[in-house]
């Protein structure tokens, strides 16, 4: 097992070949089990972008290899990425855990999730078309599902390798040619996606990596009168000015998969211990840094004080430390800055009058840990049932009726995901039909594959991801009618 993976690749990713900002320029990008610098990577800004894009529009040409290739072989390409993750995954695991500080385990768990999500759209390659359609009059038309063109994508930091292949395999198989931005706290599984991209074979500027911050580089991206299409990931606070730029720039097609404040419900009539496992697991998982994570826990008030009483025996249970060791269950959370915020929620949930029983602060004395942490007696008006706290905190709320639990489990701007665990299918269905919600998991949780569409209702997002609902936002429809002598049906 790698602990100390070697950092191969830090410039920007333009045209095929790895090069240095325009600028000049370089930011630190730090480990957060330490606080300290890991290495310094190019920081790109707008002329940067400039570069990427027009790479990425040579390689969108018409005539050009891409536009030419069968897609078949593009499913090629694409499975041949998957292939060269899967080689290299252990390496990629542990420069994901050494640059995210995500446990190892789920670093490894993250490479088979996006090498299955590269080979599901490689078989999409070939199958994306239109249809003939018997319109009126004396006329032939068909319609043709081409690729938007040049895409812009911008990811966050909390999945970084899934992230990438979850942009990436749809804009791909559809034919599109991208210029990613990692987030940057995390470019460095990015930058060495970007070279197996090489090796893969995929023409130059076909795929492009670009580092650098929100406010420089990712405006240009979303400002760029050439870029098509902008998918992103993150923050409903960017989100919202994600839309608004390209409104302003070219009316550029957007997707959004934004932030969540996701109901998880216990019924009484379930297996408690069952059930308080999935209910950790959802809030818990990389640190509780998940958009769909279940970060409101609604338990009925039957078996409120059991729960919660287990709940806090496995919350305390949890072990913390370098994300390296085996057997850690929580390394530290990404930033300084998402470690100070999620300090000062916990902070007003203790203000505010729920009561912790497990954890409450930081964890040890360097990196950015933070103990697991089990607010009871949590009421729907406090911060940390409305806010999203994107932390390893639990905070669990009492219900009576389903009437009340609908109403409440929908009292938010959010609408990305709800879980529900009971043995009785109308409870289920009962839920899952009335829940403002883009997933809803009955009796499991965060069971998303690339497959099944992904996405948010409300402010949690504008569009799906996976499953065929993905190509679509990758895709224009255009219409042919042909004027032809005579039809016949
Ligand atoms: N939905 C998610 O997957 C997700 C991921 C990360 C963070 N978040 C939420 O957002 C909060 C803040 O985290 P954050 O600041 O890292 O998220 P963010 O939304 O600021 O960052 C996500 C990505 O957007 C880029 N970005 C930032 N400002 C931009 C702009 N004006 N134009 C274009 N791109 C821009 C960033 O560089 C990064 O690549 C977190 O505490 C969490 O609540 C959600
Ligand atoms: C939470 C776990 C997983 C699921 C992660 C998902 C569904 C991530 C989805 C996307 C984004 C952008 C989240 C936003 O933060 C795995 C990958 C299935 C592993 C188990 C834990």
């Amino acid at each position: 097992m790698t602990t100390q993976p070697e950092i191969k690749f830090t410039q920007l990713f333009i045209d095929g070949q790895f090069v240095d900002s325009a600028s000049g320029k370089k930011f630190a990008v730090v480990n957060p089990s330490t606080g300290k610098k890991l290495c310094e990577v190019a920081e790109g800004d707008k002329a940067d972008v400039d570069k990427a894009v027009e790479a990425a529009r040579r390689a969108f040409k018409l005539g050009s290899t891409w536009r030419t290739m069968d897609a078949s072989n593009r499913g090629r390409l694409i499975c041949k990425l998957a292939d060269l993750i899967e080689r290299d995954a252990e390496y990629l695991a542990a420069l994901e855990t050494l640059n995210n500080g995500k446990p190892l385990a789920e670093a490894q768990f993250d490479m088979v999730c996006a090498i299955n999500c590269l080979r599901y759209y490689a078989g999409w390659a070939d199958k994306i078309h239109g249809q003939t359609i018997p319109a009126d009059g004396n006329i032939f038309v068909v319609t043709r599902k081409e690729p938007v063109g040049v895409v812009g994508q911008i990811i966050p930091w909390n999945y970084p390798v899934l992230m990438c292949t979850w942009k990436f395999g749809p804009a791909l198989a559809a034919g599109c040619t991208v210029v990613l931005k990692p987030a940057e706290q995390t470019p460095l599984t990015a930058l060495y996606l970007a070279q197996l991209s090489v090796e893969a074979g995929f023409p130059p500027g076909v795929i492009n990596v670009i580092n650098g911050f929100g406010e420089t580089a990712g405006v240009a991206l979303t400002n760029h009168q050439n870029v098509q299409k902008i998918a992103f990931t993150g923050s409903t606070e960017v989100g919202k000015i994600i839309m608004e730029t390209a409104a302003k720039s070219n009316l550029k097609r957007v997707s959004l998969e934004l932030g969540g404040k996701s109901p998880i419900v216990v019924f009484p009539d379930v297996d408690l211990d069952t059930a308080v496992t999935t209910c950790y697991n959802a809030i818990f998982a990389n640190m509780g840094q998940c958009c769909c994570a279940g970060s409101r826990t609604f338990v009925h008030e039957d078996i409120y004080d059991e729960f919660v009483k287990k709940a806090t025996a496995m919350a305390a249970a949890r072990k913390v430390g370098n994300p390296f060791d085996e057997g850690v269950e929580q390394g530290p959370q990404v930033s300084e800055e998402q470690h100070n915020k999620i300090l000062e929620l916990l902070e007003s949930g203790k203000a505010q009058g729920a009561s912790v029983t497990c954890g409450g602060k930081k964890w040890g004395s360097e990196g950015y840990f933070i103990e697991p942490t089990v607010f009871a007696d949590v009421t729907d008006d406090m911060r940390i049932a409305k806010e999203e706290i994107f932390g390893p905190v639990q905070t669990i709320l009492k219900f009576r009726t389903m009437e009340e639990l609908i109403e409440r489990a929908n009292n938010t701007s959010y609408g990305l995901a709800a879980g529900v665990l009971t043995n009785d299918i109308n409870t289920a269905l009962t839920f899952a039909q009335a829940v403002e919600a883009g997933s809803v998991w009955v009796n499991c949780y965060d069971a998303t594959m690339p497959q099944t569409p992904f996405g948010g209702f409300k402010m949690s997002g504008q569009g799906r991801e996976l499953g065929e609902e993905g190509l679509h936002h990758y895709l224009e429809v255009k219409t042919i009618t042909i004027a032809i002598p005579q039809k016949n049906s």
